[in-house]
C-alpha cells in the first residue's frame, strides 16, 4: 500500500511536461488487434498502469507486446483466441474496447463484463446497439459478453442516444473492417477520437467526420501496423494548470494543446488566472484573487467531466460561492466527503454542488476515490496547512505518470511513500517520515519493470 505525502504552503514555478493521453492510447492500443499485417509501433504511450492492463489483455488474446521507452510494439498477427478473460479486464473499463476490433476481425468475441472508477453506472448499452446494427448477435451470461457475426460486418447508420467516447470508438473500430459505410451520427467530438481516427487511417481504413457529431467509415478488407505519435493527455495537462494557478504560481505546461482545452481555460480565465498558449504548450500565470464561476460538465466541447474535481479544488480557494453541476456521470461527486475531512465547505444538491469558496483547507488523511477525485486532493494538500496523506494511490497510477515528481520539480513539498505493511510500523506512523520515505526519484522510475512478467520489458 503507497501514499502520497503533501505538505502545503510552496508556490509553483517552473515547467512540466505532459505524458502521452490515457484515452488516446487505449483505444489506439486496441485499435492494433486490426492490424492482420505489420507491426503497430505506438510512440508517447504514457507508463500508466491502465497501459498495462490493455496490454495484459491484448497478450492473453495472442499478441505480442512489447514496452520501452515509452514505445509500445503489438504484433497483432496471429491472435490465439477472441476471449478477453476477467482477470484483467475487471481492472478496466476501457479494456472493453476490445471488442470491436476482435468482433470485425474474427467475427467472434466473447469478454467480460467491464470494471473501471465507480463515478456512475456506466452502461454499454449504446456500444452492443453499434453492433447489433452492424449484424452481430449478441448474448449475455454469467459475467460475460459474447457477440458473434455470420461473416463480415455490415455497414449501417447508427444514431447513439448519448454520445459515448468508448461507443463512438468501440463502433469506429468495429466499422473498419465491415462490408460496405457505416454511419455514426450524435458521435462524441473528443480529441481522442480524432486521434483513433488518424491512427486508423494511416492503419488503411476510410474514417471521415471525427471531431464532429457524424462519423462515416467506409470498411476496408485489411489493415496494417503503423508508426503513431499519441497526443498529449488534455488532462493531465488541466491538472497541472490548476496546480499552477491554485498555488498563485507560474508554470509552463509543456505539451499542452490549448485548442483541446478551450473550456478550462475560459474558466481559469474568468476566475482571474493569466492562461498564455506558447508554441509548445501553455503558460499559467496566478498572481490575483481568484473569482467564483459556475461549471457545468458536458461532453467535449464542453467543460470535461475528468476536470471537474480538480475545479471544485481551485474553487474552493475562490472569493465567493461557485456551483459545479455534474452532468456527465451520476455519482461523480465522491471527493466532496473527502475535501470535507479537510475543512471543505461544499453542499450537493441533486446533480450540483455548492462550493464555498475562501476556505482554510487544512490537512488530514483522505483517499481518492477515484482517479480525478485523487489529483484533487493533492491539488487541495498544495496549499493547506500542514500535511495531507492521501492513500488510494492506485486510482491515481491508472492516469497520471510520475505524478510527485512532477509536481515537485515544480517546487511542490510532495513524496510517496510505500507502507510497511507490518501493523506495528504502520501504527506508529514511521513508515510516513521522509527519510524512510520512497522519493520522488524513485517514484520517477518506470514502474513497469517491478510490476511486470518478463514478456512486457
Ligand atoms: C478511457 C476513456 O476514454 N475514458 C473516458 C471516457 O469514458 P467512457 O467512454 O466510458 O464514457 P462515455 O462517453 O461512454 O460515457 C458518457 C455517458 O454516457 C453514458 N453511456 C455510455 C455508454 C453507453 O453505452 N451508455 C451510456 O449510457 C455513461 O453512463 C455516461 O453517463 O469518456 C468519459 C466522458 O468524457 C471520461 O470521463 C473518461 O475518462
Ligand atoms: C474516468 C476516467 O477514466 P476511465 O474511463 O478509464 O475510468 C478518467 O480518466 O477520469
Amino acid at each position: 500500500m503507497s501514499k502520497f505525502i503533501v505538505r502545503g504552503g510552496k508556490r509553483l514555478t517552473g515547467s512540466v511536461k505532459v505524458s502521452g493521453a490515457k484515452n488516446s492510447v487505449l483505444p489506439i492500443i486496441a485499435a492494433s488487434l486490426l492490424a492482420e499485417e505489420g507491426e503497430s509501433v505506438i510512440v508517447d504511450a504514457p507508463p500508466l498502469d491502465d497501459v498495462l492492463t490493455i496490454s495484459k489483455v491484448l497478450e492473453s488474446l495472442g499478441a505480442g507486446v512489447t514496452y520501452q521507452n515509452d514505445i509500445i510494439q503489438v504484433d497483432a498477427r496471429n491472435l490465439s483466441t477472441c476471449e478477453a478473460p476477467y482477470e484483467w479486464v475487471r481492472k478496466m473499463r476501457a479494456s472493453f474496447l476490445v471488442m470491436g476490433p476482435l468482433l470485425s476481425r474474427l467475427g467472434r468475441t466473447r469478454i467480460s463484463l467491464p470494471g473501471g472508477c465507480a463515478i456512475g453506472t456506466r452502461p454499454i448499452d449504446q456500444h452492443l446497439k453499434g453492433f447489433e446494427a452492424l449484424g452481430a448477435e449478441i448474448s449475455l451470461g454469467q459475467g460475460y459478453i459474447e457477440a458473434k457475426s455470420n461473416g463480415r460486418l455490415r455497414g449501417a447508420k447508427i444514431y447513439l442516444d448519448v454520445a459515448s467516447v468508448g461507443a463512438t470508438e468501440n463502433i469506429m473500430m468495429a466499422a473498419a473492417l465491415a462490408e460496405g459505410v457505416t454511419t455514426i451520427e450524435n458521435a462524441a467530438k473528443e480529441p481522442e477520437i480524432v486521434d483513433l481516427a488518424n491512427y486508423l487511417n494511416s492503419m488503411g481504413a476510410v474514417v471521415r467526420g471525427a471531431g464532429t457529431g457524424v462519423i462515416r467509415i467506409e470498411g476496408v478488407e485489411r489493415l496494417h501496423g503503423v508508426k503513431h505519435h499519441v497526443i498529449p493527455d488534455r488532462i493531465e495537462a488541466g491538472t497541472y494548470m490548476v496546480a499552477a494557478a491554485i498555488t498563485g504560481g507560474d508554470v509552463y505546461v509543456e505539451g499542452a494543446i490549448a485548442d483541446h482545452l478551450g473550456p478550462v481555460i475560459a474558466k481559469m480565465e474568468e476566475m482571474g488566472v493569466t492562461v498564455i498558449p506558447g508554441d509548445n504548450g501553455v503558460r499559467v500565470i496566478s498572481d490575483k484573487p481568484l473569482k467564483a464561476v459556475d461549471v457545468k460538465t458536458l461532453p467535449y466541447p464542453g467543460f470535461p467531466t475528468d476536470m471537474q474535481s480538480q475545479m471544485m479544488a481551485l474553487l474552493l480557494r475562490s472569493e465567493g460561492t461557485s456551483v459545479i453541476t455534474e452532468t456527465v456521470f451520476e455519482n461523480r461527486f465522491m471527493h466532496v466527503d473527502e475535501f470535507q475531512l479537510m475543512n471543505a465547505e461544499i453542499k450537493i444538491e441533486g446533480r450540483s454542488a455548492i462550493v464555498t469558496g475562501d476556505a482554510r483547507l487544512v490537512g488530514a488523511k483522505v483517499c481518492a476515490t477515484d482517479l480525478r477525485a485523487g489529483a484533487a486532493l493533492i491539488l487541495a494538500g498544495l496549499v493547506a496547512e500542514g500535511t495531507t496523506e492521501v492513500s488510494g494511490t492506485h486510482h491515481i497510477d491508472r492516469g497520471y505518470v510520475h505524478l510527485a515528481e512532477k509536481l515537485s520539480g515544480l517546487g511542490a513539498d510532495i513524496w510517496r511513500v510505500t507502507l510497511d505493511e507490518s501493523p506495528a510500523d504502520v501504527a506508529a506512523g514511521e513508515t510516513l517520515k521522509p527519510e524512510t520515505a520512497k522519493n520522488a526519484a524513485e517514484e520517477a522510475k518506470p514502474r513497469f519493470q517491478v510490476q511486470i512478467q518478463p514478456t512486457w520489458v
